[in-house]
């Protein structure tokens, strides 16, 4: 019998447009399943997308359709299967799909990927347990976004994003991070955020870990230590660049597990989907954790060693 897909359509991505596409991405679908059994879901509420997609039987593909909170809620209730998991970037930000060369494919070929293409493996991110996909950001950039949860409903966009920054700004206070690794203290001091990550980017393109790769089982570590608010506004540019790893109070790390203290609850934010404040985040990769559907050499985008030295 042939795998069922489950397609998950968040209506509310997309700043609410995929809403507007239920009907055009299920006929869509419905033609591209080409006869597999296709079950088209549509969330409720956050938090739906995980509950779907550990209903779905073993073994079978699940399709997020939606931005980067569709997908980690969905990778929320794969993990630990061997269920496969597809994505239709229609989002704000698609990291996640950018992580896995999916960006800039029109709906019709994302779809087309996402049902008929052939899985691989990715490595997955746990954080005191809890499943992500791309990344993974402590500190400045977590209080940045759940300030914007609290600020003025007329503002939208990027002014809302400017005024949640300049608001966090304001109330800057760095609380002191200590970073170990494998019972090694790597980093101790003040710190303006720290970011655990599998893919380069997040926030929608910010290669805040230019030299993550999503495949060698290893986690992209970056700290950036002390800044005042000014520091803060002259490094925003370079980051926008990836060139904010040059600067001396940045620092960079490696490794398959990481603990996180900081001496007070701190802001976190996993895929961009925040999380309750803590003070100790436990945080480890699951190498090939992650069956994922995605373009062919996508799956890995670096030659393994073995194969650079003419082992296999
Ligand atoms: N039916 C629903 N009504 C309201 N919100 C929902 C519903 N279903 C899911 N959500 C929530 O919608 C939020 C936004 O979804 P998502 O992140 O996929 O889109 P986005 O914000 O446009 O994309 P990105 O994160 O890539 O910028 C998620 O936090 C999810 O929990």
């Amino acid at each position: 019998m042939s795998t069922l897909i489950t397609l998950v359509i968040n209506p509310a991505a997309g700043r609410g447009r995929v809403g507007g596409m239920v009907g055009q991405i299920s006929e869509a679908a419905r033609r591209l399943a080409n006869g597999r059994p296709l079950e088209i879901r549509i969330t409720a509420a956050p938090g739906h997308a995980s509950e779907i997609a550990r209903q779905a039987p073993v073994g079978s593909r699940v399709v997020a359709v939606g931005g980067d909170g569709t997908v980690h809620e969905t990778i929320g209730g794969l993990a630990g299967s061997d269920k496969a998991l597809g994505v239709v970037p229609i989002g704000s930000g698609n990291d996640f799909a950018r992580m896995v060369g999916l960006s800039g494919l029109g709906l019709e070929a994302a779809l087309q990927l996402a049902l008929q293409g052939d899985t691989g493996s990715v490595d997955l991110g746990m954080v005191n347990d809890h499943p992500f996909g791309a990344s993974l950001g402590l500190g400045f950039d977590a209080a940045v976004a759940r300030k914007a949860l609290t600020a003025p409903t007329f503002l939208r966009g990027m002014p809302r994003y400017l005024y949640s920054m300049l608001a966090v700004l304001k109330e800057l206070s760095l609380p002191t991070l200590t970073l170990e690794s494998g019972g090694k203290v790597l980093y101790q001091g003040k710190a303006l955020l720290g970011a655990l990550m599998n893919s380069r980017t997040y926030g929608g393109g910010i290669p805040i870990a230019p030299n993550a790769v999503h495949t060698d089982g290893l986690l992209s570590g970056v700290i950036a230590g002390e800044f005042s608010r000014l520091g803060v506004l002259g490094i925003l540019p370079k980051l926008l660049q990836g060139k904010h790893v040059l600067d001396p109070r940045v620092q960079q790390f490696s490794g398959a597990e990481f603990t996180v203290r900081f001496d007070r609850p701190v802001a976190a934010h996993a895929d961009g989907e925040l999380l309750e404040p803590q003070s100790l985040y436990q945080v480890r990769l699951i190498q090939d954790g992650l069956r994922v559907v995605a373009p062919q050499g996508f799956h890995n985008p670096l030659p393994s060693p073995a194969v650079e030295e003419g082992r296999v």
